[in-house]
């Protein structure tokens, strides 16, 4: 058996023709067109090539995109500063501070004064709230992005055990949350529902719980962390890690081994990751909507 490889690359080119059609009529109703600004503090290599990403993905959707770059030791005052000229200003829709801060600033300061309206990633308290309550404002991008590849490979998660390997604010979280209410915001109640399951670096008896999951979420940052002994034969396995290796780029799974057993697999590159992104501009597309009045 060979596993379907969950390609991210299709999916994202689809939903950026969709997201790019919207984007066009909003401009034609409104005048506007959706800005985002990034925030980069520092020169991390990772957060540039991600924050290119995005710029790319702005321009390629018809949104425009404004690079805020700081030196590694602004201060949190003025990184605050910068925030709340942001927030200010009426031709940015959508405000992102790429993750990880330098260890001197305070990242969740800096994160709860971004106006809850132009929350991209949907890191605020308040829409966080919203979220868990089931009635979002924005869903954060990664996990949404996981939704949306099974959406596109037709591969409900209604009934089915949901193992999330990682608790992250960022990706495990928000993704129980999500998969386990009763209907997805953007995919319907095939796309929730879930019996989902939340593991970490606490877990005893870890592989027990793996081999049970029809599909299972990597997202804890430990190159090839799972193998193909953890894997029920024919279960949808998400890897949404990115470990930059001697080898170069690579998640959580050990890709190769899976293959053998898992029905499904996604890639690293050109899987969730290609996601993020993408959900990145729905999310602006959405932000402009909201501060539009509509
Ligand atoms: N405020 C904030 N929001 C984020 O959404 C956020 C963040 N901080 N910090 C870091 C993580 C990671 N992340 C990715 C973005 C793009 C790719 C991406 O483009 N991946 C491509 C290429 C990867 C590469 O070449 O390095 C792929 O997987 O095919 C991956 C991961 C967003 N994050």
């Amino acid at each position: 058996m060979t596993a379907t490889i969950l390609d991210g690359k299709t999916v994202s080119a689809a939903l950026q023709d969709d997201i790019a059609q919207r984007v066009e009529q909003f401009k034609a109703k409104t005048g506007v067109t959706p800005c985002l600004a990034a925030v980069l503090v520092g020169e991390d290599p990772a957060s540039q090539v991600y924050v290119r990403n995005k710029e790319r993905a702005c321009a390629k959707v018809g949104m425009t995109s404004q690079l805020f770059r700081r030196a590694e030791d602004i201060s949190q005052a003025d990184l605050l500063a910068l925030v709340q000229q942001l927030n200010q200003d009426d031709n940015v829709n959508g405000i992102l501070v790429q993750l990880p801060l330098p260890k001197h600033l305070d990242a969740s300061e800096v994160l709860d004064a971004i106006d809850p309206r132009k929350d991209v990633d949907c890191f605020h308290p308040s829409n966080v709230g919203l979220l868990s309550q089931g009635r979002p404002n924005f869903l954060p991008c990664t996990p949404h992005g996981v939704v949306q590849i099974l959406k596109h490979f037709d591969l409900p998660t209604a009934g089915k055990n949901v193992v999330i390997l990682g608790r992250s604010d960022i990706v495990g979280k928000p993704l129980a949350l999500m998969l386990m209410q009763r209907t997805s915001q953007t995919c319907g109640s095939d796309y929730a529902n879930a019996t989902v399951t939340v593991a970490h670096s606490r877990t005893p008896n870890l592989k027990e719980l793996t081999l049970q999951a029809d599909i299972l979420v990597a997202a804890i940052g430990v190159a090839k962390f799972v193998t193909a002994d953890m894997v029920k034969p024919g279960a949808v396995v998400v890897d949404v890690g990115i470990n930059r290796t001697d080898d170069g780029l690579c998640g959580d799974v050990d890709y190769d081994a899976l293959l053998q057993v898992a029905g499904a697999v996604t890639p690293v590159p050109g899987g969730v990751g290609r996601l993020t992104v993408t959900m990145l501009m729905e999310n602006t597309l959405q932000a402009a909507m909201i501060q539009a009045g509509g």
